[in-house]
């Protein structure tokens, strides 16, 4: 065994890790399951009658945790491993009042779908999170569900929160503030217990996995585009959902890592099969192409009402563009990475529209810059921007490197500095890798494959 796989070895309940210079990475890899698509799978599942079938789930602490939180909640789930693969099996329920308060862990997903979703089946419950999770605004969540009559207590907008029952629950007409999957979802999923047709303009479309999914669980809503670029939903409530099959696809998001430490590190050729093209989730490939990158989608083909492809990346010369603030929403958990993958392209890139990013595991823009600097990149922000001069790939470009980085509870920080640090002149380290397993519990053994330098320390 070498000394990488030894340390691979070592454990995946880790305090630091580290990265040194690699490469080539070759190779190809099925990327994880899509962490937006499980925790809805298991809450749609939960909340239908009959069997749900669930093949490809995320088994990530995130999405661990909204199963227990169903189970909590009154549903059954069980894990089976059949001569095709894994399958996790959910039989729905009525939802009842769970014992204690439910724990989502790290997870905004987690923790705002099912308050929604509750309100929906009009059950009383706590919600609580880790200390991450305790600092993200929950305000967005509670204040359309006090719109249709959730009564509710906070602490300034944040968790802890307790939900009373609400048996009138009111349909509503919003306008979402901020372009949110979580905050739409939520709704939707509240809308199935009111009383009347709730009506949700989204002024910017964000991922759209809950309303695919609801229509494949035998709900009727209705999309209908608002003529400025944005959709209203429609969805009446009272509506029952029945089980169905879902195969969860390659979460693009989590292919993001490798792919980039492909793109920046000499000789590499990496593909990642299975992975979910979406055009809402798309955004940071669309960038990559713009810089110049050689990355192609291979053998695209729908699966489960979904569009998927392998796509695969070889290393490339890259340069510096202006990111708009519209494409935001699309690549929303990837300016961490990109601001990498930046920092190796010749220019500037300019990234707009990163609000929502202050809010996010940690203070994405902060991380991303202090950790920047601290490694030897150029580095800008302001309240909603992101500027990052790179230098070009390589020894007389890149990164320095050999500094230690604050991941602040972060999976995504975490990650994209493991990846700088697989293209960086000296070893780059993190002061946790523990939360990489809240989305991407298989990161070092996958990246290891590829022939990545990096593991606990
Ligand atoms: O709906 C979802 O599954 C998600 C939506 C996004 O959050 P917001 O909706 O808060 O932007 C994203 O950052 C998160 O990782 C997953
Ligand atoms: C923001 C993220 O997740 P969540 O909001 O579910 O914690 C993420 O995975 O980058």
């Amino acid at each position: 065994m070498n000394a990488t796989k030894a340390r691979a070895r070592r454990g995946a309940s880790i305090g630091r890790a580290d990265a040194r210079r690699s490469g080539p990475m070759v190779g190809v890899a099925a990327a994880p399951g899509d962490k937006s698509i499980s925790h809805r799978a298991l809450i749609l599942g939960a909340l239908a009658k009959g069997e749900t079938r669930i093949s490809g789930l995320l088994e990530a602490d995130d999405v661990l945790r909204s199963a227990a939180a169903m189970r909590e909640l009154g549903a059954e789930i069980e894990r089976d491993r059949g001569p095709d693969g894994t399958v996790w099996r959910v039989e729905g329920a009525t939802w009842t009042a769970p014992e204690r308060p439910l724990y989502l862990g790290n997870s905004g997903t987690g923790v705002r779908l099912i308050m929604g979703a509750a309100a929906g089946a009009h059950v009383a419950a706590s919600f609580d999170g880790d200390v991450s999770l305790r600092a993200r605004p929950m305000g967005r969540i509670l204040e359309p569900l006090r719109m249709m009559g959730v009564e509710a207590a906070d602490r300034e907008g944040r968790l802890p929160v307790t939900m009373d029952v609400c048996e009138d629950l009111k349909a509503i007409n919003v306008k979402l503030a901020t372009p949110s999957a979580q905050v739409k979802s939520a709704i939707l999923l509240a809308a199935l217990g009111a009383d009347g047709v709730t009506r949700v303009h989204e002024p910017e479309l964000c991922r759209d996995h809950t309303e695919r999914m609801l229509a494949a669980f035998g709900a009727s809503l209705s999309m209908t585009p608002d003529g400025e670029g944005g959709r209203f939903i429609e969805i009446a409530g009272g509506q029952g959902l029945r089980a169905c099959h879902v195969a969860v696809p390659g979460d693009p998001s989590s292919a993001a890592f490798p792919l980039a430490a492909a793109l920046i590190t000499e000789g590499s050729v990496v593909t990642l099969k299975g992975v979910l093209i979406n055009p809402l989730r798309i955004g940071f490939y669309e960038t990559l192409k713009e810089m110049g990158a050689d990355i192609t989608f291979e053998n695209e083909r729908e699966e489960n009402g979904e569009p998927v492809a392998d796509i695969r990346a070889r290393y490339s010369l890259l340069h510096g563009v202006e990111v708009p603030a519209a494409r935001a929403p699309s690549m929303i958990d990837e300016y961490p990475i990109l601001a990498i993958v930046a920092a190796h392209a010749h220019g500037e890139t300019m990234m707009r529209g990163l609000g929502e990013l202050r809010v996010k595991e940690s203070d994405r823009i902060a991380c991303v810059e202090a950790g920047l600097a601290a490694i030897g990149g150029d580095v800008a922000s302001g309240p909603d921007w992101l500027r990052v001069r790179g230098k070009g790939p390589g020894t007389k470009g890149g990164l320095k490197g050999g500094a230690l980085i604050k991941t602040h509870h972060d999976h995504r920080i975490a990650m994209s500095f493991l990846v700088a640090g697989l293209a960086s002149e000296k070893t780059v380290e993190i002061d946790d890798a523990s939360m990489i397993a809240t989305s991407f519990p298989e990161f070092f053994d996958l990246m290891m494959s590829l022939g990545g330098d990096l593991g606990p320390v």
